[in-house]
């Protein structure tokens, strides 16, 4: 995504955003006036004031100030004129922002910070009144799993008190609205100014994923967490951590009192385990340590009883809890991946003051979430099982795959490509699990970019002759990826399962330099009724 990808979210701001005085913020976060402030207007008779922030020239609304932070590639302060022309009424930054800025926009009044990254989110916080302060808010970090628990969040808190604000990698919801996300964690401002459109509004919670890359570079500075939570931890994003260590190192940021209130841990891994650790000896935060299927970590909280149901495609378990408490409940997405998911949240949930009976009640039918084993035919007898999944990786798929073989009487067919420009080696290995794990295999493509999409199924075919040297049952779709999903749901009997992996919610396929509108979900459905009717 560019550094422009939240014009989309340029409407999610509260329209009634107290103004706030420069002098006053100057004050507070001791930031020095790059001239006198009396010459830049500052402490005019009538005070210079902000009405919201931005760190991105392209996302500036008049009124605001602007945040010129010094980047990997490029120093905000390049982008000033462009943030005044925008409205922009101030500028922060630091000092060689401020020669840049002084060269640039002579006028406009800037001041100073040692590392204005570093106070970006709670001077946004001051700006939109700490809106977080007004709301329940949960977070979710961790490698894998923070889509899936969002959303089972978002379900248990709309339950308990009937809205929820998101900020994930799928959707922007704030007052009545949906964007799609730039990323999985927006910069501080936008979010700040989100939560404040939600307190406008009346909403009362707010169910937000943390990425590390967010935790390292401040985008959660100034939101108060009251539940923070950690799935797991796998090999990934090690091209800005270095190490697995400093990727646990990022993480664990989030589990201080700076930002969280309490924390919910899945000790299911040795990384977890070693978090819960770490927060238990700092003493600091109220930690529930949560198992959902592995290792033997001292847990508080454990899941007993998992089972699948043919019927409904959900897992029905025990949660076991503190003082003999004992939860009933079932999780509408099939796995134990999403066990650890449902589990976590229903923790979290508690934690944060919903009774456990409505937690329970909202996770059993919240399976709707976009492109995280989205169901999009649910077997009847007549139609078969149709999923969109986001697997796109061979670990991924090889747990999508493990977790739809139960609820599969008949035969599984998974219609799936690889990108382009993208590890190369993991296409062979996609091609290999699904020969291993898969019944009909219907290879298409995914992200082919810049590469040529031939190229990229003959090396998943590659992956596929290694288990499958004759290629039964595997088809090669070379026009267009919806007619893979429509082949896939034509081969679909009543007991056969499909499920269509690699892009999940994403909107758009990049073929040769373009982004296409296109995803899974719709193309299914419609192939979906076409087939059987409309449910
Ligand atoms: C590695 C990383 O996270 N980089 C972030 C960093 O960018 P940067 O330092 O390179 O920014 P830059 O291009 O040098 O620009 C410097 C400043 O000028 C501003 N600018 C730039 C251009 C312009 O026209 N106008 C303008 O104002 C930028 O907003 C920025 O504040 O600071 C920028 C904002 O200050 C972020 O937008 C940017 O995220 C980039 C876009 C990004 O792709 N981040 C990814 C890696 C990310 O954060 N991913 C995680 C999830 C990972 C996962 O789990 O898969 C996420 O939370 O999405
Ligand atoms: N708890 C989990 N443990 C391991 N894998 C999981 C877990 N939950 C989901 N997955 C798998 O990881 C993929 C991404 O799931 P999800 O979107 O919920 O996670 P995420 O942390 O938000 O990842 P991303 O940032 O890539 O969206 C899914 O395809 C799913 O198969």
């Amino acid at each position: 995504m560019s550094n422009h990808a939240y014009e989309s979210a340029a409407a999610l701001r509260p329209h009634r955003n107290a103004p706030i005085a420069l002098s006053d913020l100057a004050q507070r976060f001791s930031l020095t006036p790059a001239a006198p402030a009396d010459a830049q207007g500052i402490n005019a008779p009538a005070p210079l004031t902000v009405t919201g922030a931005s760190v991105d020239s392209g996302d500036i609304a008049p009124g605001e100030l602007f945040v010129a932070l010094p980047g990997f590639r490029a120093h905000g302060a390049d982008y000033a004129a462009q943030a005044v022309e925008a409205g922009a009424v101030a500028v922060v930054t630091d000092e060689a922002g401020a020669s840049i800025v002084h060269e640039s926009c002579p006028a406009i009044p800037v001041l100073i910070s040692a590392d204005p990254r570093a106070i970006v989110g709670p001077l946004a916080a001051e700006i939109y009144h700490h809106p977080s302060r007004s709301l329940v808010a949960t977070a979710v970090t961790g490698t894998n799993g923070k889509t899936t628990t969002s959303y089972f969040l978002d379900a248990m808190l709309t339950a308990h008190l009937g809205g929820c604000m998101m900020a994930g990698t799928v959707e922007l919801r704030a007052g009545g609205l949906s964007v799609e996300s730039p990323r999985t964690t927006v910069e501080a401002p936008v979010l700040q100014r989100m939560m404040a459109l939600c307190v406008e509004q009346g909403v009362g919670a707010a169910s937000l994923e943390a990425s590390s890359h967010a935790i390292v570079l401040h985008r959660l500075g100034g939101t108060r967490i009251d539940v923070a939570g950690f799935t797991n931890l796998q090999r990934d994003h090690l091209d800005f951590h270095r190490t697995m260590e400093e990727y646990l190192d990022a993480k664990a940021q989030l589990f201080t009192p700076e930002h969280a209130r309490r924390a919910v841990v899945c000790v299911d891994d040795s990384w977890g385990a070693a978090l819960a650790e770490r927060i238990a000896r700092a003493g600091e935060l109220p930690l529930d340590r949560v198992r959902a299927y592995g290792g033997d970590a001292p847990a508080d909280w454990w899941v007993a009883d998992a089972a699948v149901s043919l019927t409904d495609s959900a897992t029905t378990f025990t949660l076991h809890g503190p003082d003999g408490v004992e939860i009933a409940a079932s999780c509408p997405l099939p796995g134990l991946v999403n066990v650890q998911n449902a589990a976590l949240s229903l923790v979290m949930a508690i934690r944060a003051g919903v009774p456990a009976e409505v937690a329970v009640q909202a996770l059993a039918t919240a399976h709707n979430i976009p492109g995280r084993m989205q169901r999009i035919s649910q077997r009847d007898g007549t139609r078969g099982l149709t999923i969109v999944d986001f697997a796109h990786t061979p670990d991924a798929m090889e747990l999508a795959l493990a977790a739809v073989r139960p609820i599969t009487p008949g035969r599984l067919i998974v219609v799936f490509g690889s990108d382009g420009d993208r590890d190369q080696g993991k296409r062979s290995m996609l091609g290999e699990v699904a020969a291993r794990l898969a019944d009909v295999l219907v290879i298409t493509d995914e992200n082919p970019r810049s590469e040529d999409p031939q190229l990229i199924r003959d090396a998943i075919l590659d992956g596929v002759r290694s288990v499958r040297p004759d290629l039964t049952d595997v088809e090669e779709i070379t026009t267009w990826r919806g007619d893979a999903v429509r082949r896939g749901v034509e081969l679909c009997g009543p007991e056969d399962t499909v499920i269509v992996t690699g892009k999940g919610h994403e909107p758009f396929l990049e073929a040769a330099g373009e982004f296409i509108r296109y995803n899974d979900a719709p193309v299914m459905r419609e192939a979906v009724d076409a087939k059987w009717g409309a449910a």
